[in-house]
């Protein structure tokens, strides 16, 4: 599986017209920009995980039935740095490097003075995040980079940490309607308050439009919960909203700071320094958004691991949440890539298949009610929260679906009661071959699936002036395993997930991870007076979101894993 995953992609940096066959909708105007490891070999130093590979984002810009194609390395210190010494000087999650080549201990133990608390890769190769007008290439440590959605041009680099104290960050924010942008973050450097930190960066801030004056600067402090272990916080790359709740999962999937503290010296990688532990439980916080303070009963579940939230709710005085769970940490240990070569399909084998688990949270625990019963009364789920003798509650999932990864929703439902996912479906080896539509009401889904082809994460931009929820189109970027075929973007028709287009692209393109689409009315709002600014809003996008006072580039587009009222 070279071809696909290690392989060094060239980047397409003249926009190439994609052939189209089939008829994209008028209506679907704007740009799908996304993010993904493109390059794992710099000169003879190869990285040793899919995850370590240098940031390539691309775009699809589709006008008038036309698609045309782009791609950039992402032109961070990392990648400058690694180009530049034609080798991997900079550490990345399963890699660790060494500027200088002088590997002797006593150099060794210098720059390890200096690296105890670890400056952290800016190679931000996961997904795309919009705060305000801006737009920025994101991974998991404190840096982001700012980019140009239309160039794919490398803007500045930010540092979380001068605005909120987080040493690392999610990838998967959430936007309330007014593209307030809400992150979750760990706080490390400080051992004895090691913390989680909810954090808000504004859609706008006053004088916006000067330069210089970028909302991650406005970041503030949402909300922090302490680390049940101070020495070993959990990871956790997202987390889930309701209308008025927050969702954290502090799994027994964790980081152990004082082995990264010492990792640099020791020669060995950030990744071997997080662990399951399978004695362990999953706590389930529950944010109150109103008194920004956790809801105090003591919520857990089994041990499990969980990426990616699908969606959050509140229903009969319950928090429902969906999440893709697996059983063990053997996911990030498939995509080494020593793992991902020519045996692939033996010996990349989960050991447990990612599974659709609803929980559903009591929000009020009766004192009266009897040890060993049933909290939950919402006749939709069968999943359980038992009351235990010390007060605790046990919650016990229902499981929806089995095999599915890279979840998407219809992003106006998100925090809401809702109906669909979309998502790529997976079995037992960590690659999606099909893209499911699955029905949580009918508990019935819908595949897509072509002969040696690869789906990414399925994400849905809605019809304008769409009325049910599955109204819209599905985007997908699929990379064939077959050299005689050309990678396509995939347009799928939401509703009954028959083909609309694809357009083929005579490029190298790489299987990526996440991103965003910015419809057109988003460029034209930038350039817009506030009168022509209106007149699109009525008329391209009645779906409700939009409020007077905000233009489109703040409120509608269609970003991952949802968000809801901050
Ligand atoms: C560099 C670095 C990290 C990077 C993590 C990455 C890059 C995770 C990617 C996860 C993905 C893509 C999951 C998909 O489901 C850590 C562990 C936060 C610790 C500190 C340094
Ligand atoms: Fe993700």
């Amino acid at each position: 599986m070279e071809i696909i995953f290690g392989r060094n992609k060239k980047e397409q940096l003249e926009p190439v017209q994609a052939k189209v066959t089939g008829s994209v909708p008028a209506w679907l105007q704007g740009t799908l920009l996304r993010n993904g490891p493109g390059m794992h070999t710099v000169g003879e130093s190869k990285y040793n995980h899919w995850f370590d590979g240098l940031a390539l984002l691309h775009s699809f810009s589709i006008r008038d039935g036309e698609v045309f194609y782009r791609s950039k390395y992402l032109q961070s210190d990392t990648y400058i740095a690694n180009i530049e010494a034609n080798r991997i000087v900079v550490s990345e999650f399963g890699t660790m490097a060494y500027p200088d080549p002088c590997k002797n201990i006593f150099s060794k133990a210098f720059s390890y003075l200096s690296h105890t608390i670890p400056d952290f890769t800016d190679n931000c190769l996961i997904n795309i995040m919009k705060c305000g007008e801006d737009f920025y290439a994101t991974t998991e440590t404190n840096y982001i980079r700012k980019i140009d959605p239309q160039t794919l041009e490398t803007l500045e680099k930010v540092d979380y940490r001068k605005y909120v104290a987080v040493n690392l960050a999610t990838s998967h924010p959430h936007y309330d309607e007014a593209g307030n942008v809400l992150n979750m973050g760990t706080s490390i450097v400080d051992k004895g308050r090691t913390k989680y930190v909810i954090f808000k960066i504004p859609a706008t801030v006053p004088g916006s439009k000067k330069k210089g004056k970028s909302p991650v600067k406005h970041a503030e402090v949402f909300c922090s919960i302490p680390s049940r272990s101070l020495l070993s916080p959990s990871y956790y790359h997202s987390f889930g909203v309701t209308e008025n709740y927050v969702v954290f999962l502090e799994q027994p999937f964790k980081l152990d700071i004082l082995k990264m503290a010492t990792a640099y010296m020791r020669g060995v990688s950030w990744a071997s320094c997080m662990s399951f532990d399978r004695e362990d439980k999953t706590y389930i916080h529950i944010i109150n958004q109103r008194t920004r303070k956790p809801v105090p009963t003591k919520f857990y579940t089994d041990p499990m691991v969980v990426f990616h939230h699908v969606n959050a709710y509140e229903e009969d005085g319950c928090v429902l949440f969906d999440v893709i769970a697996y059983e063990d940490s053997s996911l990030y240990q498939l995509f080494y890539l020593a793992n991902l070569n020519k045996d692939f399909e033996e010996k990349s084998r989960l050991t447990s298949v990612p599974t659709l688990r609803r929980f559903a949270v009591p929000l009020h625990v009766d004192k009266d009610a009897e040890v060993g019963s049933n909290l939950v009364k919402v006749s939709s789920t069968t999943a359980t929260a038992l009351k235990e003798k010390d007060g605790h509650v046990y919650c016990q999932p229902e499981v929806l679906y089995e095999g599915l990864e890279l979840p998407r929703i219809n992003y106006a439902y998100n925090g809401k009661p809702y109906r669909y996912i979309f998502a790529a479906e997976v079995q037992w080896s960590p690659v999606p071959t099909k893209i499911l539509k699955y029905d949580i009401l009918t508990k019935s889904s819908l595949k897509w699936s072509e002969e040696s082809c690869w789906p990414a994460e399925p994400l849905f931009v809605p019809t304008p002036g769409a009325k049910d929820e599955d109204d819209g189109v599905i985007l997908s970027a699929i990379v064939s395993t077959d050299p005689q075929k050309l990678p396509f973007l995939l347009i799928l028709d939401a509703k009954s997930f028959t083909e609309l287009a694809r357009a083929s692209v005579d490029a190298d393109m790489h299987l990526d991870l996440h991103g965003l689409f910015i419809p057109d009315a988003d460029w034209n709002a930038v350039k817009q007076t506030p009168t022509e600014m209106q007149e699109v809003e009525n008329s391209d996008h009645p779906t409700g979101l939009t409020t007077p006072e905000l233009s489109h580039s703040e409120n509608d587009f269609t970003a991952g894993h949802g968000g809801s009222s901050l």
